[in-house]
């Protein structure tokens, strides 16, 4: 059986400077995220339009290199449809290619979802499930028929426990399968540390997401390019068995 390819790293990013030193360290996907605000708190508009201003700077300054994908957060909001899908036109009005959705534990999750169709097809979206609210894996059906683009599993409260904390590698593996049986791009998150990559490189995920393990100080202090060196370094190492 083929060795899964190796998960692109989603950098988690407070400010410009921040957003810089991803792109700087090799982050394929730098995702605009005010940590002090939640689990997935939002960046103001004005900052996601300054953000998405420099995001095509990179495009113009610097040919010969890849340019990351640009992700952003909607808030962690209600689940009450229309304000979900408020926060979520919010986000995409600034321009940024990527928007990432919280579904948090709701009896309202599909119609939620259904709200949000109408973006998904103008806009790539990722909805986030959490790990630590025992989500229903039943939804991603609904995700792929709403047109997003993706999926992920994150934590939604950072103090209890990493997502390996929640879920083993064979869960995750079955929650990656199935993801991309609907078509879903795939990532994995919620407070990982370096000694996940090991565990969680091979199932097989699109790409890891990171914020606590690449600060000083935990999610809402300082980004150090350092520690995110050390993850990029984990994880090519992982590709190379
Ligand atoms: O999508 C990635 C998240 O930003 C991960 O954040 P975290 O390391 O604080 O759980």
């Amino acid at each position: 059986m083929n060795a899964a390819p190796t998960p692109g790293l989603l950098a988690s990013v407070a400010d410009l400077h921040e957003m810089e030193l991803a792109r700087v360290g090799g982050a394929d996907i730098v995702d605009l995220k005010q940590p002090a605000f939640g689990a997935l708190g939002a960046w103001s508009s004005e900052s996601l339009t300054a953000a998405v201003m420099l995001w095509n700077a990179w495009e113009a300054q610097d040919v010969s290199s890849v340019r990351p994908l640009l992700s952003a957060t909607a808030g962690d909001q209600p689940m009450v449809p229309a304000l979900l899908r408020a926060a979520a036109e919010r986000v995409a009005a600034t321009g940024v290619p990527i928007v990432k959705v919280g579904l948090f534990a709701s009896k309202h999750t599909n119609e939620c979802v259904e709200a949000l169709a109408p973006l998904a097809s103008r806009a790539r979206m990722i909805g986030v499930l959490f790990a630590d609210q025992r989500p229903d894996f039943a939804i991603l059906a609904s995700l792929s028929r709403a047109g997003f683009t993706g999926v992920m599993i994150d934590t939604a409260d950072k103090t209890a426990g990493r997502l390996t904390d929640h879920f083993d590698a064979l869960t995750l593996g079955q929650f990656i399968a199935e993801a991309k049986r609907h078509g879903l791009m795939s990532g994995l998150a919620g407070s990982l540390a370096l000694e996940d990559i090991a565990t969680l490189a091979g199932v097989g995920a699109d790409y890891l997401g990171f914020r606590g393990a690449l600060c000083s100080g935990g999610r809402t202090g300082r980004f150090e390019p350092e520690r995110l060196a050390q993850v990029r370094a984990r994880l090519l190492a992982q590709a190379g068995g």
